[in-house]
């Protein structure tokens, strides 16, 4: 048997996405700035796409920016509002535990002469509003904070950061790239200035991905170039997978519900058969407020990689937040976050589902799993003398 359980790396095209995007590759081929019909249609079949992503954001079409995904659109969140707003204030806040593209970007502005406060979480993954308000400052001209945590699933109190930001005028943007096509984003409640969401996510294609701006919002380019989406993000446009991202976020909201329903079932039902079967274990995360799709588990005395190759062998794909499948020498800064030890942040396993997935495959993960991992403590000195002490 084969089972997928990385979702949140990345998710299949689903076919009625790949079938509305065939045309644009294949047969309408004419640039979309081009006056001719063969730009025309192209045109149109982006404004779709907008159109389509805009109501699952309940936002307005010319506030949705395509961008070549998520990373960019952070990325672009970020240096755009730091060098619009340069001589109001130098000061942004954070949270430990955003994605690279969003810590990194933030490192970067650091060595320019911008200050950053990266604001700790509790050991659920979540950070405080009363911290969040202490650190705020005359010259803070950006709050970014993820809507929920691609490792751990953990969803903040967006709405309370919204608030907050909006009080103290300070722009508030959101790295929303997993909770998008899992959770409600309406912008009609939520006063967030900017969103940045990707289409590989949600059954859509890789490469894609777009930034919400709210009308009004000053932000500067981040790629220069032609006149492209209205004159803020230059290069010509990824048709075919503007198309797709478009389809993709249409089926998502479509199907919302069920979709969710279907996923925090499987979830709480492989969580609570792992709680059940292996003993020294810890989730992750928090266990109301995180994403419908999302289980992060450590095991104490193992090693995240040995778990993750002797799964794999029983055709099972999952990831961890470990040095070696991040190809980093670090443990996941996440995972530290929430106050981990270096060791039981090495022996986690995150496990994403997503549409595809069945009871069936749950029940085999949970036959796979226990014995996998008492294998691996077998192994391991450290269980050995948990063992000796016991006796
Ligand atoms: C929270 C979060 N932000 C940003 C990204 C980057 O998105 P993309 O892969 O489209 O660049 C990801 C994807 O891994 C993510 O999970
Ligand atoms: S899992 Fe291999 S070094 Fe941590």
């Amino acid at each position: 048997m084969k089972v997928y359980l990385d979702y949140s790396a990345t998710t299949p095209v689903k076919p009625e996405v790949f079938n509305a995007m065939t045309p644009y590759l294949r047969d309408y081929y004419g640039n979309p700035s081009s006056l001719h019909s063969y730009g025309r249609e192209n045109k149109k079949a982006i404004d779709t796409a907008r159109d389509q992503i805009a109501q699952t954001l309940k936002a307005k079409p010319e506030e949705i920016f395509f961008t070549g995904g998520g990373s960019e659109a952070d990325n672009w969140a970020i240096k755009g509002t730091a060098e619009a707003l340069k001589n109001k204030g130098r000061h942004i806040i954070t949270t430990s535990i955003e994605h690279h593209a969003v810590l990194h970007t933030c490192q970067h502005l650091e060595k320019q002469g911008y200050e950053v406060t990266y604001l700790p979480v509790n050991e659920e993954g979540i950070i405080s509003v009363e911290e969040l308000k202490s650190h705020l400052r005359e010259d803070t001209i950006l709050i970014t904070i993820m809507y929920a945590n691609n490792e751990i699933g953990t969803i903040q109190p967006i709405q309370e950061i919204a608030a907050i930001a909006k009080e103290h005028k300070v722009l508030f943007h959101t790295d929303a790239v997993q909770a998008y096509g899992h959770l409600e984003i309406n912008t009609q409640d939520l006063p967030v200035d900017m969103i940045s969401i990707s289409a590989h996510k949600l059954y859509g294609p890789k490469g894609v991905g777009a930034l919400y701006i709210r009308k009004g919002t000053r932000i500067h380019n981040l790629i220069h170039g032609g006149a492209q989406e209205r004159k803020k993000r230059a290069g010509t446009e990824n048709i075919a997978g503007i198309v797709g991202f478009g389809k993709a976020a249409e089926l998502a909201y479509g199907q919302l519900t069920e979709h969710v329903n279907h996923l925090t079932e499987l979830r709480d039902y492989l969580l609570e058969g792992i709680q059940q079967k292996i003993p020294y274990t810890r989730l992750n995360g928090h266990r109301q407020k995180r994403l419908p799709n999302n289980v992060n588990v450590s095991f104490e005395f193992i090693e995240g990689e040995s778990m993750l190759l002797s799964l794999d062998m029983v055709g099972i794909a999952a990831s961890s937040g470990s040095a070696c499948t991040s190809g980093s020498l670090d443990p996941s800064h996440v995972l530290l976050s929430l106050g981990l030890s270096h060791e039981m942040a090495h022996g986690s396993l995150r496990l994403t589902l997503g549409d595809q997935n069945t009871k069936e495959e749950i029940d085999y993960v949970l036959e796979q799993l226990p014995p996998i991992v008492q294998r691996l403590r077998d192994m391991s000195p450290l269980y050995e003398n948990l063992k000796e002490g016991a006796r």
